[in-house]
């Protein structure tokens, strides 16, 4: 089922100094009694009113035609005296119980510079905003599924010029991490670190220590202006030890830089750089967003990191919510218009959520948690929106939600790295004091920045922990050990591949320890059989029921009925369901006559004859299944990278058989090399080809097809 990305907007109050002409009003239309308001600066918030039915919407007035309004209907319209809690309580809160049906969520703030975007995500100790706010609602909301075991991770990365950095490790040595995708189309960033939480506490001294290496720098419209794109998730995972499932949902919140224009910012060199990118990955998103409106066939996600990291956001399967930030400044109204019009074509994308579910019984994986590659889901299922009134939020949640004590210092300034200076990510600029003095900055605390506890906390810990060869694939890993990336990805196939190699061999141990198992019971049953032939039994013991229909002593037996023999009360313990059927049956029988000695013995070797060839038959099955999937079980568990060579290794193979006559050789290996890259189209060609070939020549040869 689809679900269109929902849109909020808020516009910010006037700042000091700035210009408005009351440009821009937020309008609620038709209430109960069929008129309609607009709020400007007295009224409160669409989250406040009670009594509206209708739609609200932004009301702007055309900069260039004086009287001229545009209008803006979203879900949510929130004016300059909506609070954080409003917003939170009306449009994250129900977000927080889809995340906990094992779904992705992604909240992110849209806006030109100055906005107010950080300011409602992040927001400060005395307005915590929506970050905070979703922490705390999903640790309150972890008591309710107290039958599941349930952790909570974090990660936390950014996006300055069109490159991915982990804010948990620290600035200096945070290396530009690679942007990847799984075999299910899911785009990941490779050996992003992620931290598990346990606390609210724990996450707000995390949180406030990342926030302090993201790339911040003084503008003229924004004394602390995000200078990157940040994202930060939030990986709920649901444990059902009974079910043996394990559910996952994700809450993307994702703190978008602002759109600026050069004639106000007054930008130097290095941030008109920045301002570059920045406008250059926002156009890309508007370009993304264009072509899923249009339905074009090729939706032009890889044109920039933030939009390949958005994909899945942006008409997958995640469900959205877009909060547009809008300035009221006249400066700013043509910034504006782009924004609203930007949030109005995004509202019409429809992504089609699913729950993300896997089977978590033992099956062959390799130690490479440390790649942070997602899991694939073994089963998603589409994401039928919950009841309303599970959605709703209940006034008992948005009590709970307590004061923060979100540390958010300001960023403070750093030496210049020499690694810096190669990858173009400087120190956080120092900030200048405020021109104005304004209520809310007042609450940033100041202080000194020790790097060294910031790196503390996150020394060592991985996402999924356990991987023993995480400590040199893991970000710190990565720069501390001077290894390339390339060469990480080497020693991580080598590894994954001898991983795969000796668990593979380990189920064809237990395999083969099955199978003598099985022999030795059916020679067990054997014995007993023949000793219920040769003994003499009581009537009590007879299993004449055995042999279904074929029996008829002195017509006392019908084809399926009426039992005339009992079996042994002795089980003979059987991995067959059949023989338990059997013996079952067996057990039933009432007691009838005794059998003469001997008259069951040709009976009871048919029977075990039968059992037999069924048994061969089963296990010949078996074996073909496991040869015909080792490949797939090989594939599913390589890295990319991996599968690539091991395909071309194949299809080299092929081609030198294929040269010397072996077709049948070639077919199977060309076979081989598809499961490896099935997404390779030219091969999937070469290999219809190819068995279009290798059938004219069975034609030619044979005149015949077998
Ligand atoms: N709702 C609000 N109430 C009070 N102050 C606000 C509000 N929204 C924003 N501000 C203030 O406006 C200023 C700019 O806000 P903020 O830094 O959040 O903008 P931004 O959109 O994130 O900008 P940039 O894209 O440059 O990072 C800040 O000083 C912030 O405190």
């Amino acid at each position: 089922m689809s679900q269109k990305i929902r849109i909020a907007a808020r516009l910010r109050p006037r700042l000091e100094g700035e210009v408005d002409d009351g440009g821009i009003q937020v309008c609620h239309a038709v209430d109960q009694s069929g008129s309609s308001s607009s709020s400007a600066a007295n009224t409160s918030g669409a989250g406040n009113i009670s009594g509206f039915s209708g739609r609200s919407y932004i009301s702007v007035q055309n900069p260039r035609v004086p009287g001229q309004l545009f209008n803006f209907p979203f879900s949510s319209c929130y004016d300059q005296n909506s609070s954080q809690e409003e917003i939170f309580v009306n449009d994250v809160q129900p977000m927080i119980d889809i995340v906990y049906s094992g779904v992705t969520v992604t909240i992110f703030a849209y806006g030109v510079t100055s906005s107010g975007k950080t300011h409602t995500m992040q927001g400060t100790k005395a307005e915590p905003g929506v970050i905070p706010r979703a922490v705390r609602s999903l640790f309150l909301k972890k008591a309710e599924y107290a039958q599941y075991q349930v952790t909570l991770s974090a990660s936390y990365m950014e996006i300055y010029k069109d490159e991915a950095y982990d804010l948990l490790v620290n600035r200096e040595s945070a290396p530009k991490l690679p942007v990847r995708e799984n075999d299910a189309g899911l785009v990941f960033v490779a050996n992003l670190s992620s931290i598990p939480i346990d606390s609210v506490e724990q996450f707000d001294r995390i949180y406030a220590q990342a926030t302090k290496n993201r790339s911040v720098g003084a503008t003229n419209l924004n004394r602390a202006s995000s200078r990157s794109h940040a994202v930060l998730t939030i990986e709920v995972a649901m444990v059902d030890v009974r079910q043996h499932m394990t559910r996952t949902g994700k809450i993307n919140l994702v703190d978008l830089a602002g759109s600026e224009n050069n004639k106000h910012t007054g930008n130097d060199s290095v941030r008109m750089a920045e301002s570059a990118a920045i406008n250059k990955s926002l156009t890309a998103l508007g370009q993304v967003v264009h072509a899923l409106n249009k339905g074009h066939s090729r939706i032009p996600y890889r044109d920039s990191k933030l939009t390949r990291i958005l994909q899945d956001a942006l008409g997958g399967s995640s469900v959205g919510l877009l909060i547009c930030n809008i300035a009221p400044g006249t400066k700013f109204r043509q910034d504006t218009l782009n924004t609203l019009n930007f949030a109005s074509r995004t509202k019409n994308i429809a992504n089609k959520p699913v729950v993300n579910e896997r089977d978590n019984r033992p099956v062959p994986k390799p130690h490479f948690a440390a790649l942070n590659v997602p899991q694939q889901p073994i089963s998603t299922k589409p994401f039928q929106p919950l009841p309303t009134n599970l959605v709703q939020p209940t006034a008992a949640n948005s009590e709970n939600i307590m004061p923060l004590a979100v540390d958010v210092c300001q960023p403070q300034p750093l030496p210049k790295s020499r690694k810096e200076r190669r990858s173009g990510r400087p120190s956080m600029v120092p900030v200048p004091q405020p021109r104005s003095s304004r209520p809310s900055s007042a609450a940033f605390p100041t202080g000194s920045f020790n790097f060294q506890s910031i790196y503390q906390p996150f020394g060592g810990t991985m996402a999924s922990g356990s991987a023993s060869a995480s400590s040199s694939a893991g970000p710190s890993g990565a720069a501390t050990s001077g290894l390339s990336e390339k060469e990480i990805d080497e020693r991580i196939s080598k590894a994954v591949e001898m991983e795969v190699a000796r668990r593979l061999e380990e189920r064809e141990k237990e395999r083969l320890r099955e199978l003598e198992e099985e022999r030795r019971l059916s020679v067990g049953q054997e014995a007993l059989a023949s000793t219920s032939a040769s003994q003499p039994r009581s009537a009590k013991n007879s299993p004449a029921r055995l042999v279904s229909g074929s029996v008829s002593r002195s017509g006392s037996t019908s084809a399926h009925g009426t039992p005339s023999r009992s079996g042994s009360k002795r089980r003979v313990p059987s991995k067959s369901p059949r023989r338990d059927t059997i013996a079952k049956e067996r057990d039933e029988i009432q007691p009838a006559q005794a059998i003469p000695p001997g008259i069951l013995t040709p009976l009871l070797k048919r029977h075990k004859d039968l059992d037999e060839q069924l048994s061969l038959r089963l296990h010949e099955l078996e074996r073909k299944y496991e040869q015909g999937n080792k490949e797939a079980q090989l594939a599913s568990v390589l890295s990319p990278v991996s599968k690539k060579k091991t395909g071309k290794a194949y299809v080299s193979l092929a081609r030198a058989h294929s040269e010397k006559g072996d077709l049948q050789v070639a077919l199977d290996l060309y076979r081989k090399a598809e499961s490896y890259v099935p997404e390779n189209i030219k091969l999937k060609e070469r290999w219809i080809l190819f068995v279009v070939h290798v059938f004219l020549n069975a034609v030619s040869h044979h005149g015949v097809v077998s």
